[in-house]
């Protein structure tokens, strides 16, 4: 079961949806390497530099320390469905993640996929990817015309992988798919042990990287909430053409329907008030 392609039929697509591609590297640049595309799932509401930062980070972890060639690096924004405090509707999300990819590294693109739709387990959105470029691109080649399938990975912040030690936010089968089948490069992130993020999750161990931030960074979607909705200036945190769009749109003035009151601590927020969605538990994940 955890090798199963799957095929069209076990995908729904958001309407008039395709694939975004136009960054993916077709062809390798060292024949001896795994061609490797990282995904991050996230809210991204909005969008920040250090959710860029993690592809950057991701990308000196790759180079040194493993056989892959990184050929492309997807930003996944959530689904409305989420409900996720705080989340801005898919639609604005979606075209922050655009401009910020499109203006930061070149081989970063944003999939709609699971933003325009209902809400879609992490487990399906990496089996979509893999079906999106192996299946339907047909993977990449070496300059030599050889054929290669590309590994698809989750990137995330230590955060991420706490809440999977959580009862009820994941399932097993789903676990054991992500971290099986695909595996993660976890970033740390301040606040969240990274030793504690994968305890539990040791079975899958040589499926998971963990990335140590040499430049402590905490900045998260939800400060910047925080301060925009204080009239403090957030430039700097994320990308000029993101805090223009804001600005543009007036976005993050009211705290929404979702909104819990927080404060700004040294964390998220999160830990004065769960945050996290209840997750429709799956029957099986392939
Ligand atoms: N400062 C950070 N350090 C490490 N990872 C991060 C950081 N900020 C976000 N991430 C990771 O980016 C991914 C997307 O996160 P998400 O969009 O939920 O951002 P967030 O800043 O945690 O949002 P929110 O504050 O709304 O909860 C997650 O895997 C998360 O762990
Ligand atoms: N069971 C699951 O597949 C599952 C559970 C929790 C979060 N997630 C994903 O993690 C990402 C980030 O979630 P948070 O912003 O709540 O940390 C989202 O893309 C969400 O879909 C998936």
């Amino acid at each position: 079961m955890e090798n199963m392609r799957r095929s069209a039929g076990d995908f729904t697509n958001p309407p008039n949806y395709s694939f975004p591609h136009h960054r993916l590297a077709r062809v390798m640049r060292d024949p001896t390497k795994t061609p490797l595309v990282l995904v991050a799932c996230g809210s991204f509401s909005p969008v920040t530099y250090l959710h860029l930062r993690m592809f950057e980070m991701a990308k000196d972890y790759v180079r040194q320390d493993t056989q892959f060639e990184i050929v492309g690096g997807y930003l996944s924004p959530v689904s409305d469905m989420y409900k996720k405090p705080g989340l801005l509707s898919a639609y604005h999300r979606v075209n922050m993640c655009n401009l910020a990819a499109e203006e930061s590294a070149t081989w970063l693109m944003v999939d709609p996929w699971e933003a325009f739709q209902s809400y879609q387990r992490t487990a399906v959105v990496l089996d979509h990817f893999d079906y999106e470029i192996n299946t339907v691109l047909g993977g990449v080649h070496t300059e030599d015309g050889e054929h290669r399938n590309v590994h698809v990975m989750l990137l995330a912040g230590s955060d991420l992988i706490s809440t999977m030690s959580e009862p009820g936010v994941w399932s097993h089968v789903d676990l054991d798919h992500i971290l099986g089948r695909y595996g993660t490069f976890i970033v740390e992130r301040a606040g969240s042990g990274m030793d504690q993020a994968t305890d539990s999750l040791a079975r899958w161990r040589n499926n998971i990287h963990m990335i140590s931030q040499l430049i402590q960074n905490d900045v998260s979607s939800t400060k910047v909430r925080l301060f925009l909705r204080r009239g403090l200036s957030v430039r700097y945190l994320l990308p000029t053409v993101v805090v223009d769009y804001i600005e543009q749109h007036s976005l993050y003035q009211d705290e929404g329907p979702n909104s819990p009151s927080i404060n700004l601590d040294k964390g998220k927020g999160k830990d004065l008030v769960s945050t996290k969605s209840p997750i429709p538990q799956p029957q099986s994940a392939s």
